[in-house]
């Protein structure tokens, strides 16, 4: 059994990770199904929108000027949406129009029933003089034909859908998602909701990294267990790697002789890193099988999570072409208790609101129920052996 021999810091990994990995390539998906995927390329408009003068409102389509002194003018019309006026207006004369409706020829403004006072004859006035344009929309005011009104690498929300309909698209070029494997390794593990019995643990891990994963816009396939054997790990890491992007590995990270995990990676294709300067999730090794990128995530839950968030949640949304910064909202707070740390090492440490700052909750990494007390986490970096009361820290949310 040998130990970690040199730990790289949180930062010589990312950068390490971050040049390995590109995004996956865009595919073609009908735009109901779009929402909350990553665009791959620019929309831009093939049309203007609106596509004709319409009226913003419900009145009387009249040429501004006959408008400046009171003159009753001659309905000649009405104006609907999808059923125009055909004829044109001139001077003198006005038409009935509703909102949505094509504003006729020879009308440059729109006035709102509200403002219009009938005759007993069936003529009408303005009550007062309207500038040219007024309640008309321009053709392109909205959108213009060949605007890029949604960029690349937008996540898409119900309101980009929406425009993207309004243009006649009905097709965008979306990242395809990662497709994200789990494997869970340990004797000791009983699949999740099963009651702990005797000296037997209930697998956490997968159901919290599956919710993580499907949280970063990728798929998860179906959970496998894989027992502490070096032949069945090979076997299931050479497998999930053939299927998937990503293959999560928990468990067996470290180097006691029955985690059989790195030395598995390191065989069938490259252990880039094992051992991070890092505390909790010390033992996290990433590595490259095939076309997947593998992450160890050690088995204590609250590491699982620690190594999911800096490193693999980071991978998962670059492939699906997402911002690959951490997806919390964060806040400068004050730290109320002093925190440990060691020189080199970044600390990632969990936290509650307390006394109008925050400071770090109990518990270890084995710990899950502090991770459901914390609020969220701060990062003690590398150059600070310790932090100290009173001081303004970065605390990431984990809720929004
Ligand atoms: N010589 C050294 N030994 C260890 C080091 C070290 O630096 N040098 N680091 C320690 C740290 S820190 C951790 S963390 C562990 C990581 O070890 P493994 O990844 O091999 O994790 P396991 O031993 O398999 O499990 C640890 C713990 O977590 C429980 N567990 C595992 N999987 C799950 C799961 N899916 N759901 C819930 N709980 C799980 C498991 O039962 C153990 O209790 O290495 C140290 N050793
Ligand atoms: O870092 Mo281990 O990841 O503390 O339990």
């Amino acid at each position: 059994m040998k130990g970690f021999r040199e730990r790289p810091s949180v930062g010589a990994v990312l950068e390490l990770l971050d040049s390995r990995l590109r995004p996956l390539s865009p595919e073609p998906v009908p735009l109901l199904e779009t929402m909350g995927r990553v665009l791959a390329e620019p929309v831009v408009s093939p049309v203007n929108v609106p596509s004709f003068r319409k009226s913003a409102m419900d009145g009387f389509a009249v040429r501004a000027a006959d408008t400046q002194a009171p003159a009753p003018l001659v309905v000649t019309g009405e104006a609907f949406p999808a059923r125009p006026f055909t004829g044109t207006i001139g001077p003198g004369e006005a038409v009935r129009i509703t909102t949505g409706a094509p504003v006729p020829d020879g009308a440059d403004a729109v006035l709102m029933a509200e403002f219009a006072q009938l005759q007993p004859d069936g003529r009408v006035i303005a009550r007062s003089p309207l500038a040219a344009g007024k309640n008309v929309v321009a053709i392109g005011e909205d959108v213009a034909r060949d605007h890029e009104v949604l960029p690349a690498g937008r996540v898409l929300r119900p309101q980009d859908v929406a425009l993207a309909a309004a243009l006649g698209v009905n097709v965008l070029p979306v990242r395809r998602r990662p497709r994200v494997a789990v494997l869970v390794t340990g004797n000791e593990l009983l699949p999740p909701g099963s009651l702990p019995d005797g000296f037997k643990t209930a697998d956490s891990n997968s159901p919290m990294l599956a919710a993580l994963v499907v949280r970063d816009g990728a798929s998860v396939q179906p959970v496998r267990y894989v027992p502490d054997d070096f032949g069945i790990t090979c076997d299931a890491v050479r497998a999930a790697a053939a299927e998937a992007d990503v293959v999560l590995i928990t468990g067996g990270t470290s180097v006691g002789v029955e985690d059989h995990v790195p030395r598995a990676v390191a065989e069938l294709g490259e252990l880039a890193v094992h051992g991070v300067a890092l505390r909790p999730a010390g033992p996290t090794g990433i590595g490259f099988v095939a076309r997947a990128a593998v992450f160890l995530l050690p088995g204590n839950p609250a590491s699982c999570l620690c190594a999911y968030d800096l490193f693999a949640g980071r991978a998962i949304r670059q492939l699906g072409g997402r911002p690959r910064g951490l997806p919390y909202k964060s806040e400068e707070v004050r730290l109320m208790e002093q925190v440990q740390s060691a020189p080199g090492r970044t600390d990632f440490v969990r936290v509650a609101r307390a006394g109008g700052g925050v400071a770090p909750v109990t518990g270890g990494a084995a710990s899950l129920s502090a991770s459901v007390r914390a609020d969220g986490f701060i990062l003690v970096p590398p150059e600070r052996a310790a932090l100290f009361p009173d001081e303004p820290v970065t605390l990431w949310l984990y809720d929004a």
